[in-house]
């Protein structure tokens, strides 16, 4: 259980959280810019002086920040100009005490495969090279909660995969609670099982990613994308390709080996997914789902359309003139082929 009440007023602005969570273990924050996403983490890290903090009933509100057992990473934070990848690392490792689990450096530098970068000058280093040391870093501090606002913000997106495999990664292996702030619901989609949607200092929803996901989608506000969950991967030798299987049933994707990463989540933009109500003949097409039309909508231009798939909501937005050619009432079977899988498209 996770309880969160946080009071501030920063001149105009107010930020009034009240939460109650369940459980979570990668909890995103997501919401338009100035919604309050970062000050609610300095909030929380004691960064900032808020009128009232509680956490689970605790109030924490005149507790010191080095008393609070969480670390906080900033939008910007700076390395030491004087000592080089590796001696900042270490320089964390060695310097914070009070640790709740024992990572070493050399567990870190191979999960974010930053060898390469060991020996370089920090004022050298690029920008998604630099958050991935600040990120290392991070996790040498030792603490079990670790609060990230946009950490990922200047990766490309295979290397921020990467990096969120990482991250699903630590939680299971050395149960590091992770809360990450981002503006990317694709990000947030791929790694968290918790959101918050936040606008104007409050929160607007709460709850499982996908539910909070799907409420953002009906309001319009995003370009919807689909996590498609699968259990096992295996490779296929003659293809070159992942065959993927989904949670639930026996159906299955092919999909090029960096798209799968150590996670067992796809993100698929809307526009890669495309469907019909018969099975499509073409040999070419594969990556062909069954599932059933579970919900319709029209986005200005568009309609939106929500499929089960597997028990899993994939949305497939198509063109007014499609949508009614295609005579498919709700409830009905639908096929749903999923393209640029077999290609990198990162
Ligand atoms: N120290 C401060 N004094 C006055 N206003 C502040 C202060 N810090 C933040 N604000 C205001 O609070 C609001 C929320 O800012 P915040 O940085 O928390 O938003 P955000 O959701 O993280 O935005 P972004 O996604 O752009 O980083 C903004 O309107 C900002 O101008």
């Amino acid at each position: 259980m996770l309880k969160i009440q946080c009071h501030q007023r920063l001149d105009d602005f107010e930020l009034n959280v009240d939460l109650a969570i369940n459980k979570f273990d990668i909890l995103g924050v997501f919401g338009p810019s100035g919604s309050g996403k970062s000050s609610l983490l300095q909030a929380i890290a004691g960064l900032t002086t808020a009128q009232n903090v509680c956490i689970n009933n605790h109030n924490i509100t005149r507790l010191k920040p080095d008393k609070r057992l969480l670390t906080l990473q900033l939008q910007s934070c700076p390395l030491f100009p004087h000592l080089n990848v590796m001696g900042n690392l270490l320089f964390t490792h060695t310097h914070c005490k009070n640790k709740s689990h024992n990572l070493t450096p050399d567990q870190v530098i191979d999960l974010l495969a930053l060898n390469p970068l060991l020996n370089r000058d920090v004022a050298g280093l690029s920008g998604g090279e630099r958050q991935r040391v600040i990120f290392a870093r991070t996790l040498l501090s030792g603490q079990s909660v670790v609060l990230l606002d946009e950490p990922f913000s200047a990766l490309d997106w295979s290397t921020r995969f990467t990096m969120l495999a990482g991250v699903q990664q630590l939680n299971k292996s050395h149960g590091i609670k992770f809360i990450i702030v981002s503006h990317s619901l694709k990000e947030l989609l791929y790694c968290s099982d918790t959101l918050i949607h936040m606008a104007k200092g409050k929160v607007l929803k709460c709850g499982a990613t996908q539910d909070v996901v799907h409420s953002i989608y009906t309001n319009k506000s995003q370009t919807p994308l689909s996590v498609l969950s699968f259990s096992k991967s295996e490779f296929n030798d003659a293809f070159g390709l992942c065959k993927l299987t989904l949670s639930n049933s026996l159906q299955h994707v092919y999909a090029v080996p960096s798209l799968v990463k150590q996670s067992h989540r796809l993100i698929i933009e809307s526009g890669q997914i495309t469907y019909s109500k018969v099975k499509p003949s073409n040999q070419c097409s594969a990556n062909v789902l069954i599932g059933m039309l579970e919900n319709t909508q029209q986005l200005d231009e568009q309609w939106l359309l929500t499929v089960n798939v597997d028990t899993q909501l994939l949305y497939c937005a198509v063109s007014k003139r499609q949508w009614q050619q295609s005579n498919v009432q709700l409830g009905e079977q639908v096929y749903l082929t999923i393209n640029n899988l077999e290609t990198s498209h990162y």
